[in-house]
Order: C-alpha cells, then sequence, then structure tokens
C-alpha cells in the first residue's frame, strides 16, 4: 500500500507562493504619503517627515569669525620668517564686535566666535603670542610661521545662502534639526504623524499583567510593535485584544478602518478556521496580497479598507518582527512621508554552515562576533518562529535570497544590523566584541 506524503513541512507550496521581491513591488506601487502637513517648531521636528524643502535663507557662518582666542591681525603686515609685533586697539568677543576701524600696525583681541575686524584675516593662537606692556599701550608678539588667513572660519564656509540643506521625505535626525535651526528657522512644515492601529488576536492572547489561565499565552506582539511603529516614525495605539470570532474581528476592522491610517494586526492570518483577518479583509474591502515565498512570516496579508491600509502579520512573534522590518517598515515609512528606507545589507563571513531550501527566500537571526580580529556572523542556534530570545539576542538579520542551497563556512553573506531599522544595538554584543577583542 502506497501511503500519501503528509505534508510534513508547512513550506512546501512555496513554488506558488508570491516571490518577495513581486511583494515589495506591490506594497510599493500602492504607496503614497497620505498623511497631511503640519508647521512643527524645530525643536519638535525631531524624528518627524519633512515635508518641504529646507533652503538656507542665510549664509552660514554669517561673517568671517575667529576659531580660536586670541590676536587677530592683517597678514599682509606680518612676517612670515620673523614674527611681527602689533600694538593691541581694541577687544573684539562673540556677540559683541568690534567697533571702529583697525590702523594699520594693530591687533585686536579676539575671542572664538567673534567676528574678525575688517582689514584684519588671521588669528594668532594666545599661548603663542607674547604680550608687553609700554607705557600706556599693548604690543603682542605674534612669532613667525603663522599662514595667512590661520585660525579664521570663512563666512559661509558651511552653507551658502539659498543652498538646499534638507530634501521633503527626510526624517529628521537630530543633526539635521541642528542644521535647520542653524539658518534661523523656527519651524519646518512636516507631515502629520501617520496613525496606526495595532490589534492583537487570538483567544489565547492574555494582556501582561493579567493574572495567568492555562493554555494562554501573553501578547508579546502589540508591546513590541508599538516599539517598532514608534522607532519608525508613525504614532501606535494599541487596541487590545480580538478574540477569535468572525464578528469581533471583522467589526473591529470596520471601525478602526474610519479613525487609523493603518491597521497592524497579529495572529489569525493563515488558513486555520480561527483565523479570519483575511476573510475579514475581502468581506470589507481589498486584499492585495497574501502568502509570501519568505521564512518567517509566509502568511502576512495587506489589502484595505476604504482608505485605511491593513496589514496582517502572523502570530508568531518572530514573523511579527521580520515581516515589520522587510515589508512594514518601509510600507509605514512611505505612507507617513518618507522615502522608501533600504537597509545596507554588509557583506560578513559566516561563521557556520547551514541548508536551506531554495525557492523561497530566508530571513535568519544572527549575532556578530569577532574571528582573528575579523567580523563574522554567527547564526542563531534554533530556528523557531515563537523563539523571543532569538530576537533578544540577535545583532541582526541574515538575507538569503531564493537560489541559495546552502551557506558554508567563510560564505559571505547579507548580514543586516538592527541599528540599520532605528532600533539600536544589542549592548551585550558590543561588550562581548569588546571583551574578545582582537587579541
Ligand atoms: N496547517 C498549517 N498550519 C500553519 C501554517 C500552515 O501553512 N499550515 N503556517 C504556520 C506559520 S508559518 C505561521 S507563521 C503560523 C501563522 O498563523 P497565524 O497568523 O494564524 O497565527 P496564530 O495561529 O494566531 O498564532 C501563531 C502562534 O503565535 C502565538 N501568538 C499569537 N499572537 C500572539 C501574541 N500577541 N503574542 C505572543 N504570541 C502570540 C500563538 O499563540 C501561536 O502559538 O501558522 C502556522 N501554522
Ligand atoms: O513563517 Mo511562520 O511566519 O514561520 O512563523
Amino acid at each position: 500500500m502506497t501511503q500519501a506524503k503528509l505534508i510534513d513541512d508547512c513550506f512546501v507550496l512555496d513554488k506558488d507562493r508570491l516571490p518577495h521581491h513581486e511583494a515589495i513591488e506591490i506594497l510599493k506601487s500602492r504607496v503614497r504619503p497620505v498623511t497631511g502637513t503640519e508647521s512643527v517648531s524645530v525643536a519638535e521636528a525631531n524624528g518627524r517627515f519633512l515635508a518641504e524643502a529646507v533652503v538656507s535663507p542665510r549664509a552660514i557662518p554669517g561673517h568671517d569669525n575667529a576659531a580660536v582666542d586670541g590676536y587677530a591681525f592683517a597678514s599682509r603686515e606680518y612676517d612670515p620668517k620673523a614674527g611681527t609685533d602689533f600694538d593691541i586697539v581694541g577687544e573684539a568677543m562673540a556677540g559683541h564686535p568690534f567697533q571702529g576701524s583697525v590702523p594699520q600696525g594693530a591687533a585686536v583681541r579676539i575671542f572664538t566666535g567673534a567676528v574678525i575686524p575688517a582689514g584684519l584675516d588671521t588669528v594668532a593662537m594666545q599661548e603663542d603670542v607674547q604680550v608687553s606692556a609700554r607705557e600706556s599701550s599693548r604690543r603682542a608678539h605674534v612669532p613667525a610661521g603663522l599662514k595667512a588667513g590661520a585660525n579664521r572660519r570663512l563666512a559661509g564656509e558651511d552653507t551658502k545662502a539659498g543652498e538646499m540643506l534638507l530634501a521633503p521625505g527626510r526624517r529628521l535626525r537630530p543633526q539635521d534639526v541642528a542644521s535647520a535651526a542653524a539658518t534661523g528657522l523656527g519651524a519646518l512644515l512636516c507631515h502629520a504623524p501617520l496613525k496606526v492601529a495595532v490589534f492583537s488576536t487570538g483567544d489565547e492572547v492574555l494582556r501582561p499583567g493579567d493574572p495567568f489561565v492555562d493554555g494562554a499565552v501573553y501578547d508579546a506582539n502589540a508591546p513590541m510593535l508599538q516599539g517598532l511603529i514608534s522607532a519608525s516614525g508613525a504614532q501606535a495605539v494599541d487596541m487590545g485584544v480580538l478574540p477569535d470570532t468572525p464578528e469581533a474581528v471583522t467589526s473591529a476592522l470596520a471601525k478602526a478602518s474610519r479613525d487609523f491610517h493603518v491597521i497592524v494586526l497579529s495572529g489569525g492570518a493563515s488558513q486555520g478556521q480561527e483565523d479570519h483577518v483575511v476573510r475579514s479583509i475581502d468581506a470589507l474591502g481589498k486584499r492585495h496580497l497574501w502568502q509570501i515565498a519568505i521564512k518567517p512570516g509566509r502568511p502576512m496579508s495587506f489589502g484595505q479598507i476604504c482608505d485605511c491600509v491593513v496589514l496582517g502579520l502572523p502570530g508568531n512573534p518572530v514573523a511579527v518582527f521580520v515581516c515589520y522590518l522587510i515589508y512594514v517598515r518601509p510600507f509605514v515609512t512611505r505612507l507617513a512621508g518618507g522615502a522608501w528606507p533600504e537597509p545596507v545589507r554588509f557583506p560578513v563571513p559566516a561563521a557556520f554552515s547551514q541548508r536551506k531550501k531554495p525557492g523561497r527566500r530566508e530571513f535568519w537571526r544572527a549575532m556578530l562576533a569577532r574571528e582573528n580580529g575579523k567580523l563574522v556572523a554567527t547564526k542563531f542556534p534554533r530556528d523557531g518562529s515563537g523563539l523571543i530570545s532569538s530576537l533578544r539576542e540577535s545583532d541582526g538579520l541574515i538575507e538569503l535570497g531564493e537560489d541559495v542551497e546552502s551557506v558554508g563556512n567563510g560564505d559571505l553573506v547579507d548580514f543586516i544590523p538592527f541599528a540599520e531599522f532605528d532600533l539600536g544595538q544589542r549592548q551585550t554584543g558590543l561588550e562581548c566584541l569588546k571583551a574578545k577583542g582582537d587579541s
């Protein structure tokens, strides 16, 4: 008797599933910024998506100014071989320019940031200058060896008037905000925050803090998603846990679709009888994709209810995390007014060997380590999609394309550090790197 082969690998059907690049194309083609714009004070603009270009109305710095505390003089009156004595005729301080004109043969006592008086172009550092008092006047001996223009910061050397500093769509980092603030702009036109509703689903899911019940799991996905969404620059609102009934899922989605730009759900994404997310999207709106040839995260779905985007992620926390970083994050960023972000993939040698099933894209959790002074990637030893420990203990993801069938020791793999997704670094990883050092 021949026995029918059981489907013992839940990914055997991958050939019929949407390839990763097609899923990305669908997401990219369906997306445009959906939020309005608002004027935001420059300090509050940190982390916001810029809606219009920042063009500098002025040159920065506005004047030639001193880079050090010392004595300003005219280089044409200075002998760089022998040094020169100058009469000190006044002072220039930051915010208090020297008033009047500087006579021939004279220098001005000057402090860092002060405007260099007209006619002068060079500053000698005070440590190098000998000052002597002679009758009522004071003289400064500037030693040999200074170049014309030394210790002078030129007007406009940082920024030219009319220069475009920041393009629309940029997510403003502290250094971008500094650059805009330095031009004198008090407020910037930014996109209003994207509002994202976060639902967990499943009769087994309890909220952290609830008393434990046999057979239950605590909701790890919603707090994680809230952190991921905030890290992407959007506003997450926790909408609680939905029970496994079609009525509950459908009515919650219908209501949230009126109040939010995006709904992100976890759980109930696959084909079980208690999995209602896809059926609810179909009933209320339009589904654009479901089932991608990737691991983890295959049952992810994407659709819309009127103008609200719905992203249904699988329940397994690792699948939630990976799907969010690879698909949801760029999508949310674009909807929020940003450019589609591409994380940098760093080629790093593998310090392990492992076979891989071809035909699907895989994302492996990995740690960085140093071996003989070189950075290498080690794979987290276990693959389970429920292992939150693997997310906590890794430094990033190794991305393996559809054609890859195995990774051998020393092969270069594409490693994406979590820092590429604005998720910071694993502190213990850094300590570990330091401890192992290059010794
Ligand atoms: N017969 C098949 N079974 C499964 C398939 C399949 O193709 N055929 N796919 C597997 C894969 S892959 C995944 S991923 C999961 C996805 O299923 P669901 O999205 O329907 O997820 P659930 O069944 O609701 O949950 C899966 C797992 O995750 C736990 N979970 C759910 N929500 C949370 C939460 N908020 N916090 C922590 N953990 C959560 C849940 O208890 C389950 O253990 O389906 C496979 N099965
Ligand atoms: O791919 Mo599921 O998404 O393994 O956990």
